[in-house]
């Protein structure tokens, strides 16, 4: 399940609502484990990898998912929404049910959840068992192998179940994972079968606190949470493809490592500055993968990526070594919100780490466009000089706009040739300089340094409310890979 990767530091707000849709069918009994289901099931190897150059629609494409080709007229661009985020969403959620009295439904969601959370990872491997065990034509929607999958729709179901009192919050996020879920072909009539499993895979493991009670008040809030997915995805149909397929035209190696890679998109696409995307490669179908836009909205409508090779990184691996000029990836709709604010003169306090100096960039961009002068500080941060990959780039925009200052940063030896090169951790490095109390702070790069970029940024002066980053969550659980 397709989860938003972009926060502020802040939360945001919520209410009390549910609803009850009566299309999903409640079982009437706990469902008795299929024969089939007690001996785990190993997953499966990744399948080989297919070439689908100037493909046809995927063959898990929905029989109602629109196809785009080249020559499709546009449907009407659409400006990208910020939306909440996993981080956000359970924030905001955790201090609103502190603060407000939980609902029957919450009380008895809850106190399932409570029961499942030491054998989580039991729960979702019997709820997939079940799953394409009952429906076995759903098995194709999802990765050959499951492991990232496997966290991200169990946990994001369960998720919003638990939390839907908030209204506000849910239906944001929820419509965000919705429109998300296009892209794999989900269908209304799909989640039905997904409810029963979950309900069956929840009364399965949590004995002790399941009732009928506690079961009707699961049917309702799924029911909610799948209705609010539904709608969005229908809304989204109308103005948004599914997918964008897009022709790799440009592939350059800057580090054995390290690749910018550059498609055209057979239609326009829509994005902002800051935003990210995720992609599926011909070789590795259903399997995808975050990466940030390495530049503003061009003229040419071109997008670039930076990607990074790490191990066992399927997606990484493909797009680094393999693809080449000519090859079609698919893209998915652009997502995030660690977009510019236009509606400040703040000054930009932009700190990316490795390949997070993509979407730093980006930003920069868009400030270059905008023509209003704002003081952009970047601390761009590596392991070593070596891997500075993108420095000449950075420097380059330097010289070019005299608002812009571009720190480089390294946490082993020294930065060669660059007097206002710095040795050290990046968050140490910002603390050093400043003042920031009039910066919007931008953050963008490994897990660990978003942490404790965060815990500097706030330290320094600047509220949470104009710190904005990529997801811990999403890149923990997605590698960025
Ligand atoms: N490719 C893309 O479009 C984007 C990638 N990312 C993420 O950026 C990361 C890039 O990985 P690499 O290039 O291998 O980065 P890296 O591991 O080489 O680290 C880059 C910088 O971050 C610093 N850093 C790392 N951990 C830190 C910590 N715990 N505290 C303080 N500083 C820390 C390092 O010292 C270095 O300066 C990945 O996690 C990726 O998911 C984020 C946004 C966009």
């Amino acid at each position: 399940m397709d989860a938003p990767t972009t926060a502020t530091a802040d939360s945001g707000s919520s209410d009390d609502s549910s609803g009850d849709w009566g299309w999903f069918t409640p079982l009437k009994n706990s469902p008795e484990e299929p024969r089939e289901l007690r001996e785990p099931q190993k997953p499966q190897g990744p399948r080989e990898p297919q070439d689908h150059r100037r493909q046809q629609p995927p063959s898990h494409t929905s029989p109602t998912s629109p196809t785009y080709p080249i020559d499709h007229p546009a449907p009407a661009p659409r400006p990208p929404a910020p939306e909440p985020t996993l981080d956000s969403f359970t924030a905001a959620v955790s201090s609103a049910t502190e603060a407000t009295p939980a609902s029957p439904d919450a009380i008895l969601i809850r106190r399932t959840m409570a029961e499942i959370e030491p054998v989580a990872d039991k729960v979702t491997s019997y709820f997939y068992a079940l799953l394409f065990l009952r429906h076995p034509d759903l098995r194709v929607m999802f990765p050959a192998a499951m492991d990232v999958q496997r966290d991200r729709l169990f946990k994001a179901l369960v998720t919003a179940a638990k939390h839907v009192d908030d209204a506000d919050i849910l239906t944001e996020y929820l419509s965000h994972l919705g429109r998300g879920h296009r892209k794999y072909g989900t269908l209304a009539g799909h989640y039905p079968a997904v409810g029963e499993c979950l309900l069956g895979a929840l009364s399965r493991h949590a004995t002790s606190s399941w009732s009928a009670e506690t079961e009707a008040a699961w049917v309702r809030a799924y029911t909610a949470v799948s209705q609010i997915m539904i709608d969005a995805a229908a809304e989204d149909e109308a103005v948004a493809p599914a997918w964008w397929q897009a022709e790799v035209v440009a592939h350059e190696l800057r580090t054995p490592e390290i690749a910018v890679v550059t498609v055209r998109p057979d239609q326009p696409y829509p994005f902002l500055a800051g935003q990210y995307t995720t992609v599926e490669t011909p070789w590795w179908p259903r399997v995808w993968r975050h990466y940030s836009f390495a530049t503003a909205p061009r003229a040419d409508g071109l997008l670039s990526f930076h990607v990074k090779a790490v191990p066992a990184g399927w997606v990484s691996n493909a797009l680094v070594r393999r693809a080449r000029p000519g090859d079609v990836i698919r893209l998915g709709a652009p997502g995030g919100s660690m977009t510019v604010d236009h509606t400040t003169r703040n000054g930009l306090l932009c700190v990316g780490g490795g390949t997070g100096i993509a979407p730093i960039k980006a930003l920069v961009e868009d400030v270059a466009e905008r023509g209003i002068r704002r003081p952009v500080e970047v601390f761009y941060g590596a392991r070593s000089d070596y891997d500075l990959y993108d420095i000449d780039t950075m420097l380059r925009l330097e010289q070019v706009h005299p608002w812009l200052s571009v720190r480089p940063v390294v946490a082993t030896g020294a930065v060669r040739g660059r007097p206002n090169g710095v040795s050290g951790q990046l968050p140490d490095a910002v603390r050093r300089y400043g003042p920031w109390r009039e910066y919007d702070a931008y953050l963008s790069g490994p897990p660990g340094l978003i942490r404790s970029g965060v815990d500097a940024l706030l330290g320094v002066g600047i509220p949470s409310d104009r710190i904005r980053h990529d997801s811990v969550e999403e890149l923990v659980t997605t590698g960025y890979r």
